[in-house]
Protein backbone atom coordinates (compact mmCIF):
# COMPACT_ATOMS: atom_id res chain seq x y z
CA UNK A 1 0.00 0.00 0.00
CA UNK A 2 1.29 3.34 -0.84
CA UNK A 3 0.59 6.02 1.72
CA UNK A 4 1.25 8.99 -1.15
CA UNK A 5 -2.70 7.44 -2.44
CA UNK A 6 -4.47 7.81 0.90
CA UNK A 7 -5.28 12.25 1.37
CA UNK A 8 -6.56 13.87 4.46
CA UNK A 9 -10.24 12.39 3.71
CA UNK A 10 -9.18 9.11 3.90
CA UNK A 11 -11.95 6.99 6.08
CA UNK A 12 -9.61 6.19 8.87
CA UNK A 13 -5.80 6.17 9.23
CA UNK A 14 -2.39 4.67 8.17
CA UNK A 15 0.19 2.87 10.42
CA UNK A 16 3.56 2.25 9.91
CA UNK A 17 4.18 -1.75 10.67
CA UNK A 18 7.70 -3.50 11.25
CA UNK A 19 11.15 -1.95 10.61
CA UNK A 20 13.37 -1.17 7.44
CA UNK A 21 12.49 -3.41 4.14
CA UNK A 22 9.90 -5.22 5.88
CA UNK A 23 8.10 -2.33 7.29
CA UNK A 24 4.81 -2.00 5.66
CA UNK A 25 1.20 0.56 6.02
CA UNK A 26 -1.85 -1.08 7.16
CA UNK A 27 -5.05 1.11 7.41
CA UNK A 28 -7.37 1.08 10.62
CA UNK A 29 -10.86 2.26 9.50
CA UNK A 30 -12.05 5.08 12.01
CA UNK A 31 -15.37 3.64 13.42
CA UNK A 32 -19.11 4.37 12.10
CA UNK A 33 -20.43 6.15 11.15
CA UNK A 34 -18.63 8.95 8.83
CA UNK A 35 -19.96 12.13 7.99
CA UNK A 36 -22.22 11.89 4.96
CA UNK A 37 -23.66 14.30 2.29
CA UNK A 38 -26.46 13.07 1.31
CA UNK A 39 -26.79 14.94 -1.79
CA UNK A 40 -30.11 14.53 -4.34
CA UNK A 41 -28.97 12.21 -6.85
CA UNK A 42 -28.30 10.08 -4.20
CA UNK A 43 -31.12 10.93 -2.48
CA UNK A 44 -33.19 9.82 -5.15
CA UNK A 45 -31.40 6.35 -5.56
CA UNK A 46 -31.92 5.66 -2.40
CA UNK A 47 -35.65 6.38 -2.65
CA UNK A 48 -35.59 4.08 -5.85
CA UNK A 49 -33.61 1.56 -4.11
CA UNK A 50 -36.12 1.63 -0.51
CA UNK A 51 -38.90 1.41 -3.17
CA UNK A 52 -37.42 -1.53 -4.86
CA UNK A 53 -37.09 -3.16 -1.65
CA UNK A 54 -40.11 -2.29 0.40
CA UNK A 55 -41.62 -4.39 -3.21
CA UNK A 56 -39.94 -6.98 -3.14
CA UNK A 57 -40.40 -7.78 0.62
CA UNK A 58 -44.27 -6.91 0.17
CA UNK A 59 -44.15 -9.61 -2.66
CA UNK A 60 -42.35 -11.87 0.38
CA UNK A 61 -45.43 -11.16 2.70
CA UNK A 62 -48.41 -11.61 -0.04
CA UNK A 63 -46.83 -15.03 -2.07
CA UNK A 64 -48.09 -17.78 -0.36
CA UNK A 65 -45.64 -19.91 -1.85
CA UNK A 66 -43.04 -17.80 -0.90
CA UNK A 67 -40.97 -20.47 0.60
CA UNK A 68 -41.23 -22.13 -2.64
CA UNK A 69 -39.06 -19.60 -4.54
CA UNK A 70 -36.33 -19.12 -1.11
CA UNK A 71 -34.31 -21.91 -1.70
CA UNK A 72 -33.11 -21.12 -5.60
CA UNK A 73 -32.44 -16.98 -4.51
CA UNK A 74 -30.35 -18.49 -1.74
CA UNK A 75 -28.38 -20.65 -4.21
CA UNK A 76 -27.78 -18.34 -7.12
CA UNK A 77 -26.27 -15.43 -3.96
CA UNK A 78 -24.35 -18.30 -2.88
CA UNK A 79 -22.87 -19.60 -6.28
CA UNK A 80 -22.20 -15.42 -7.02
CA UNK A 81 -20.62 -14.45 -3.53
CA UNK A 82 -18.38 -17.37 -4.23
CA UNK A 83 -17.38 -17.04 -7.63
CA UNK A 84 -16.65 -13.67 -6.98
CA UNK A 85 -13.89 -15.09 -5.03
CA UNK A 86 -13.35 -17.39 -8.11
CA UNK A 87 -15.12 -20.77 -7.38
CA UNK A 88 -16.39 -22.24 -10.79
CA UNK A 89 -19.15 -23.97 -9.31
CA UNK A 90 -22.51 -22.53 -11.30
CA UNK A 91 -26.13 -22.92 -10.52
CA UNK A 92 -26.64 -27.01 -11.81
CA UNK A 93 -23.11 -27.90 -10.56
CA UNK A 94 -24.33 -26.77 -6.86
CA UNK A 95 -27.64 -28.78 -7.07
CA UNK A 96 -25.84 -31.82 -8.62
CA UNK A 97 -23.71 -31.42 -5.84
CA UNK A 98 -26.85 -31.48 -3.73
CA UNK A 99 -28.32 -34.48 -5.30
CA UNK A 100 -25.15 -36.39 -4.64
CA UNK A 101 -23.80 -35.97 -8.57
CA UNK A 102 -20.63 -34.41 -7.56
CA UNK A 103 -19.03 -36.52 -4.70
CA UNK A 104 -15.69 -34.72 -4.02
CA UNK A 105 -16.41 -31.21 -5.68
CA UNK A 106 -14.15 -29.32 -3.55
CA UNK A 107 -15.90 -25.98 -5.27
CA UNK A 108 -19.26 -27.04 -5.39
CA UNK A 109 -18.57 -28.46 -1.50
CA UNK A 110 -17.55 -24.52 -0.85
CA UNK A 111 -20.45 -22.64 -2.63
CA UNK A 112 -23.18 -25.81 -0.21
CA UNK A 113 -20.95 -24.28 2.77
CA UNK A 114 -22.67 -20.98 2.19
CA UNK A 115 -25.91 -22.34 1.62
CA UNK A 116 -25.58 -24.03 5.08
CA UNK A 117 -24.04 -20.59 6.42
CA UNK A 118 -26.75 -18.14 5.42
CA UNK A 119 -29.46 -20.71 6.44
CA UNK A 120 -27.56 -21.25 10.08
CA UNK A 121 -27.25 -17.82 10.44
CA UNK A 122 -31.08 -16.89 9.36
CA UNK A 123 -32.10 -18.94 11.89
CA UNK A 124 -29.20 -18.40 14.52
CA UNK A 125 -31.05 -15.01 14.26
CA UNK A 126 -34.27 -16.20 16.18
CA UNK A 127 -32.08 -16.56 19.23
CA UNK A 128 -28.79 -14.31 18.76
CA UNK A 129 -28.62 -10.46 17.29
CA UNK A 130 -26.00 -9.86 14.05
CA UNK A 131 -23.05 -9.71 16.45
CA UNK A 132 -19.17 -11.08 16.64
CA UNK A 133 -20.53 -14.00 17.99
CA UNK A 134 -22.92 -14.60 14.78
CA UNK A 135 -20.47 -14.01 12.62
CA UNK A 136 -17.62 -16.04 14.29
CA UNK A 137 -20.43 -19.29 14.18
CA UNK A 138 -21.00 -18.21 10.61
CA UNK A 139 -17.77 -18.27 9.80
CA UNK A 140 -17.22 -21.62 11.18
CA UNK A 141 -19.85 -23.07 8.94
CA UNK A 142 -18.54 -21.69 5.91
CA UNK A 143 -15.22 -22.43 6.27
CA UNK A 144 -16.07 -25.88 7.29
CA UNK A 145 -13.42 -28.40 6.06
CA UNK A 146 -12.13 -26.21 2.69
CA UNK A 147 -8.88 -26.47 1.07
CA UNK A 148 -6.21 -25.17 2.40
CA UNK A 149 -6.83 -26.03 6.35
CA UNK A 150 -5.68 -22.02 6.63
CA UNK A 151 -8.73 -20.48 7.39
CA UNK A 152 -9.34 -21.06 10.86
CA UNK A 153 -12.90 -21.44 10.92
CA UNK A 154 -14.77 -19.86 13.68
CA UNK A 155 -11.79 -17.65 14.76
CA UNK A 156 -10.76 -14.07 13.85
CA UNK A 157 -7.40 -14.10 12.93
CA UNK A 158 -4.54 -13.74 15.33
CA UNK A 159 -1.85 -12.71 11.89
CA UNK A 160 -1.63 -9.67 9.80
CA UNK A 161 -3.38 -10.59 6.47
CA UNK A 162 -3.69 -8.41 3.22
CA UNK A 163 -5.51 -8.15 -0.52
CA UNK A 164 -3.49 -8.43 -3.35
CA UNK A 165 -2.15 -10.89 -6.10
CA UNK A 166 -0.67 -14.33 -5.30
CA UNK A 167 3.23 -14.45 -3.69
CA UNK A 168 2.73 -10.21 -2.72
CA UNK A 169 3.42 -9.43 0.73
CA UNK A 170 2.42 -6.24 2.98
CA UNK A 171 4.92 -4.28 1.40
CA UNK A 172 3.55 -4.36 -2.02
CA UNK A 173 -0.24 -5.68 -1.77
CA UNK A 174 -3.27 -3.51 -2.43
CA UNK A 175 -4.97 -3.40 1.02
CA UNK A 176 -3.71 -4.14 4.23
CA UNK A 177 -5.94 -4.43 7.12
CA UNK A 178 -5.63 -3.00 10.48
CA UNK A 179 -2.94 -5.08 12.81
CA UNK A 180 -4.28 -7.41 15.09
CA UNK A 181 -4.98 -5.24 18.12
CA UNK A 182 -6.41 -2.66 15.88
CA UNK A 183 -8.65 -4.96 14.28
CA UNK A 184 -10.14 -6.17 17.36
CA UNK A 185 -11.23 -2.64 18.65
CA UNK A 186 -12.04 -1.83 15.41
CA UNK A 187 -14.36 -5.29 15.47
CA UNK A 188 -15.72 -4.18 18.86
CA UNK A 189 -16.56 -0.46 17.63
CA UNK A 190 -18.39 -2.53 14.44
CA UNK A 191 -20.55 -5.07 17.37
CA UNK A 192 -21.17 -1.21 19.23
CA UNK A 193 -22.50 0.21 16.22
CA UNK A 194 -24.73 -2.49 14.72
CA UNK A 195 -26.48 -2.61 18.27
CA UNK A 196 -26.99 1.56 18.21
CA UNK A 197 -30.29 2.39 17.42
CA UNK A 198 -30.88 3.27 13.45
CA UNK A 199 -28.83 6.40 12.95
CA UNK A 200 -29.31 6.63 9.03
CA UNK A 201 -31.78 4.70 6.46
CA UNK A 202 -31.16 0.59 6.93
CA UNK A 203 -29.64 0.19 3.45
CA UNK A 204 -27.24 3.46 4.13
CA UNK A 205 -26.23 1.64 7.45
CA UNK A 206 -26.01 -1.91 5.16
CA UNK A 207 -23.40 -0.01 2.70
CA UNK A 208 -21.05 0.82 5.68
CA UNK A 209 -21.13 -1.96 7.38
CA UNK A 210 -20.12 -3.53 4.66
CA UNK A 211 -17.10 -1.40 3.49
CA UNK A 212 -16.24 -1.70 7.17
CA UNK A 213 -16.25 -5.01 7.99
CA UNK A 214 -14.05 -5.27 4.17
CA UNK A 215 -11.96 -2.91 5.37
CA UNK A 216 -11.25 -4.44 8.95
CA UNK A 217 -10.80 -8.11 7.13
CA UNK A 218 -11.30 -9.62 10.41
CA UNK A 219 -10.49 -13.59 8.76
CA UNK A 220 -8.03 -15.00 7.02
CA UNK A 221 -9.88 -16.31 4.49
CA UNK A 222 -13.27 -15.80 3.69
CA UNK A 223 -13.78 -12.00 4.51
CA UNK A 224 -15.44 -11.51 0.80
CA UNK A 225 -18.00 -14.07 1.39
CA UNK A 226 -18.95 -13.29 5.04
CA UNK A 227 -19.03 -9.36 4.64
CA UNK A 228 -21.99 -10.17 1.64
CA UNK A 229 -23.84 -12.74 3.74
CA UNK A 230 -23.67 -10.57 6.74
CA UNK A 231 -25.91 -8.40 4.20
CA UNK A 232 -28.81 -10.79 3.82
CA UNK A 233 -28.40 -11.96 7.87
CA UNK A 234 -29.01 -7.65 8.41
CA UNK A 235 -31.58 -7.39 6.06
CA UNK A 236 -33.60 -10.12 7.76
CA UNK A 237 -32.71 -9.39 11.30
CA UNK A 238 -33.58 -5.21 10.43
CA UNK A 239 -36.77 -6.42 8.76
CA UNK A 240 -36.48 -4.88 6.12
CA UNK A 241 -36.17 -8.31 3.70
CA UNK A 242 -37.06 -11.06 5.69
CA UNK A 243 -37.23 -13.70 2.99
CA UNK A 244 -33.53 -13.95 1.27
CA UNK A 245 -34.54 -12.56 -1.83
CA UNK A 246 -32.13 -10.15 -2.77
CA UNK A 247 -29.17 -11.24 -5.01
CA UNK A 248 -26.84 -8.62 -4.47
CA UNK A 249 -23.77 -10.59 -5.37
CA UNK A 250 -25.02 -11.04 -8.85
CA UNK A 251 -24.71 -6.74 -9.01
CA UNK A 252 -20.86 -6.95 -7.42
CA UNK A 253 -19.76 -10.26 -9.49
CA UNK A 254 -20.81 -8.55 -12.86
CA UNK A 255 -19.15 -5.23 -11.62
CA UNK A 256 -15.78 -6.93 -9.79
CA UNK A 257 -13.54 -4.45 -10.14
CA UNK A 258 -15.58 -1.29 -9.96
CA UNK A 259 -16.89 -3.04 -7.03
CA UNK A 260 -13.41 -3.59 -5.72
CA UNK A 261 -11.98 0.10 -6.52
CA UNK A 262 -15.04 1.68 -4.63
CA UNK A 263 -14.04 -0.14 -1.37
CA UNK A 264 -10.78 1.14 -1.70
CA UNK A 265 -11.69 4.64 -2.68
CA UNK A 266 -13.29 5.02 0.45
CA UNK A 267 -10.64 3.98 2.49
CA UNK A 268 -8.06 5.94 0.47
CA UNK A 269 -10.22 9.28 0.00
CA UNK A 270 -13.12 8.80 2.12
CA UNK A 271 -15.99 8.14 -1.03
CA UNK A 272 -18.68 7.52 0.41
CA UNK A 273 -20.82 9.29 -1.80
CA UNK A 274 -19.48 7.52 -4.86
CA UNK A 275 -19.50 3.81 -2.74
CA UNK A 276 -22.95 4.28 -1.82
CA UNK A 277 -24.51 5.35 -4.81
CA UNK A 278 -23.07 2.39 -6.25
CA UNK A 279 -24.29 -0.57 -3.69
CA UNK A 280 -27.40 1.85 -3.02
CA UNK A 281 -27.97 1.29 -7.60
CA UNK A 282 -27.03 -2.31 -6.88
CA UNK A 283 -29.88 -2.95 -4.30
CA UNK A 284 -32.14 -1.42 -6.12
CA UNK A 285 -31.37 -2.98 -9.67
CA UNK A 286 -31.30 -6.38 -7.79
CA UNK A 287 -34.49 -6.33 -6.10
CA UNK A 288 -36.43 -5.38 -9.02
CA UNK A 289 -34.65 -8.10 -10.95
CA UNK A 290 -35.82 -10.11 -7.88
CA UNK A 291 -39.31 -9.28 -8.12
CA UNK A 292 -39.68 -10.37 -12.04
CA UNK A 293 -37.86 -13.52 -11.18
CA UNK A 294 -40.32 -14.36 -8.43
CA UNK A 295 -43.42 -13.22 -10.51
CA UNK A 296 -41.95 -15.76 -13.29
CA UNK A 297 -41.36 -18.23 -10.80
CA UNK A 298 -44.55 -18.11 -9.84
CA UNK A 299 -46.40 -18.20 -13.07
CA UNK A 300 -43.77 -21.47 -13.90
CA UNK A 301 -45.52 -23.38 -11.09
CA UNK A 302 -48.78 -22.02 -11.71
CA UNK A 303 -48.32 -23.56 -15.31
CA UNK A 304 -46.78 -26.82 -14.08
CA UNK A 305 -49.86 -26.94 -12.30
CA UNK A 306 -52.10 -26.64 -15.52
CA UNK A 307 -50.25 -29.09 -17.15
CA UNK A 308 -50.85 -31.93 -14.38
CA UNK A 309 -54.10 -31.07 -13.81
CA UNK A 310 -55.08 -31.28 -17.52
CA UNK A 311 -53.09 -34.72 -17.47
CA UNK A 312 -54.93 -35.82 -14.14
CA UNK A 313 -52.34 -36.05 -12.43
CA UNK A 314 -52.38 -37.49 -8.78
CA UNK A 315 -51.25 -35.30 -6.07
CA UNK A 316 -48.13 -36.95 -5.71
CA UNK A 317 -46.78 -35.64 -8.63
CA UNK A 318 -48.42 -32.31 -8.09
CA UNK A 319 -46.23 -33.08 -4.41
CA UNK A 320 -43.02 -34.10 -6.68
CA UNK A 321 -43.29 -30.70 -9.26
CA UNK A 322 -43.45 -28.47 -5.87
CA UNK A 323 -40.38 -30.18 -4.62
CA UNK A 324 -38.52 -29.09 -7.67
CA UNK A 325 -38.42 -25.84 -6.33
CA UNK A 326 -36.24 -27.37 -3.79
CA UNK A 327 -34.44 -29.70 -5.57
CA UNK A 328 -33.99 -29.18 -9.44
CA UNK A 329 -32.06 -31.79 -10.13
CA UNK A 330 -34.04 -34.88 -8.68
CA UNK A 331 -32.88 -38.81 -8.77
CA UNK A 332 -34.73 -41.39 -8.17
CA UNK A 333 -34.06 -42.50 -5.03
CA UNK A 334 -34.35 -38.63 -4.03
CA UNK A 335 -37.73 -38.92 -5.23
CA UNK A 336 -38.24 -41.90 -3.02
CA UNK A 337 -37.50 -39.74 -0.18
CA UNK A 338 -39.20 -36.41 -0.66
CA UNK A 339 -42.58 -38.68 -1.44
CA UNK A 340 -42.22 -41.41 1.01
CA UNK A 341 -42.70 -43.99 -1.57
CA UNK A 342 -40.69 -47.17 -2.66
CA UNK A 343 -38.91 -46.92 -6.21
CA UNK A 344 -40.90 -48.08 -8.56
CA UNK A 345 -43.68 -45.43 -7.53
CA UNK A 346 -41.29 -42.57 -7.84
CA UNK A 347 -40.19 -43.74 -10.87
CA UNK A 348 -43.69 -43.18 -12.25
CA UNK A 349 -43.97 -40.08 -10.92
CA UNK A 350 -41.03 -38.83 -12.19
CA UNK A 351 -41.86 -40.26 -15.49
CA UNK A 352 -45.11 -38.40 -15.46
CA UNK A 353 -43.48 -34.98 -14.80
CA UNK A 354 -41.17 -36.64 -17.86
CA UNK A 355 -43.95 -36.43 -19.92
CA UNK A 356 -45.32 -33.77 -19.38
CA UNK A 357 -42.10 -31.89 -20.16
CA UNK A 358 -41.74 -30.50 -16.52
CA UNK A 359 -38.17 -32.34 -16.24
CA UNK A 360 -35.70 -33.67 -18.49
CA UNK A 361 -32.95 -36.72 -18.10
CA UNK A 362 -29.77 -35.19 -18.12
CA UNK A 363 -27.94 -36.14 -21.63
CA UNK A 364 -24.44 -36.45 -19.49
CA UNK A 365 -23.48 -39.83 -19.31
CA UNK A 366 -22.15 -39.55 -15.77
CA UNK A 367 -25.64 -38.04 -14.77
CA UNK A 368 -27.39 -40.36 -16.94
CA UNK A 369 -30.14 -41.05 -13.37
CA UNK A 370 -30.40 -37.34 -12.88
CA UNK A 371 -33.52 -34.97 -13.58
CA UNK A 372 -33.23 -31.56 -14.51
CA UNK A 373 -36.02 -28.96 -14.05
CA UNK A 374 -34.38 -26.33 -16.52
CA UNK A 375 -37.08 -23.91 -16.83
CA UNK A 376 -36.69 -23.15 -13.26
CA UNK A 377 -33.07 -23.31 -13.33
CA UNK A 378 -32.88 -20.76 -15.88
CA UNK A 379 -35.49 -18.36 -14.47
CA UNK A 380 -33.05 -17.92 -11.59
CA UNK A 381 -29.84 -17.91 -12.95
CA UNK A 382 -30.74 -16.87 -16.94
CA UNK A 383 -28.65 -14.03 -17.91
CA UNK A 384 -31.27 -11.10 -18.14
CA UNK A 385 -30.96 -9.36 -15.28
CA UNK A 386 -30.25 -6.56 -17.64
CA UNK A 387 -33.92 -5.92 -17.63
CA UNK A 388 -33.81 -4.80 -14.19
CA UNK A 389 -31.13 -2.79 -15.21
CA UNK A 390 -32.72 -1.23 -18.07
CA UNK A 391 -35.96 -0.66 -15.90
CA UNK A 392 -33.83 1.27 -13.25
CA UNK A 393 -34.22 5.16 -12.69
CA UNK A 394 -34.18 6.81 -9.68
N1 LIG B 1 -9.52 -2.39 -1.33
C1 LIG B 1 -10.32 -3.15 -0.61
N2 LIG B 1 -10.59 -2.79 0.65
C2 LIG B 1 -11.39 -3.55 1.43
N3 LIG B 1 -11.98 -4.69 1.00
C3 LIG B 1 -11.74 -5.07 -0.25
C4 LIG B 1 -10.92 -4.33 -1.12
N4 LIG B 1 -10.87 -4.97 -2.31
C5 LIG B 1 -11.65 -6.07 -2.17
N5 LIG B 1 -12.18 -6.15 -0.95
C6 LIG B 1 -13.08 -7.16 -0.37
O1 LIG B 1 -12.28 -8.27 -0.05
C7 LIG B 1 -12.84 -9.45 -0.64
C8 LIG B 1 -11.74 -10.41 -1.03
O2 LIG B 1 -10.91 -10.59 0.04
P1 LIG B 1 -9.75 -11.68 -0.05
O3 LIG B 1 -9.13 -11.72 -1.40
O4 LIG B 1 -8.87 -11.46 1.12
O5 LIG B 1 -10.57 -12.95 0.06
P2 LIG B 1 -10.87 -13.77 1.37
O6 LIG B 1 -10.61 -12.98 2.57
O7 LIG B 1 -10.17 -15.03 1.16
O8 LIG B 1 -12.43 -14.01 1.38
P3 LIG B 1 -13.20 -14.69 0.27
O9 LIG B 1 -12.35 -15.81 -0.23
O10 LIG B 1 -14.52 -15.09 0.72
O11 LIG B 1 -13.35 -13.46 -0.47
C9 LIG B 1 -13.61 -8.96 -1.84
O12 LIG B 1 -14.64 -9.83 -2.21
C10 LIG B 1 -14.14 -7.63 -1.35
O13 LIG B 1 -15.33 -7.81 -0.63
Amino acid sequence: MNPDDFSDAAAGRLMKVGHSEAAFHAFVPAPLPPVLNLDTPLVLTLSAADRAIGELAGLGRTLSNIRLFVNPFVRQEAVLSSRIEGTRTDLAGLYEFEAGQRPGDADAQEVFNYVLALEYGLERLQSLPVSLRLMREVHARLMESVRGGQATPGEFRRSQNWIGAPGDTPVGARYVPPPVPEMLEALDQLERYLHVPADLPPLVRLALVHYQFEAIHPFLDGNGRMGRLLMTLLLASWGVLPHPLLNLSVYFEARRAQYYDHLMAVSTSGSWRDWLQFFLRGVAVQAQDAVLRARRLQDLRAGWLETLQARKASATSVRLMEALFDHPVLTIPAAQRLLGVGYPAAKANVDKLVHAGILKPTGDERYRKAFVAHDLMWIVSGVDGGVAELLFSP
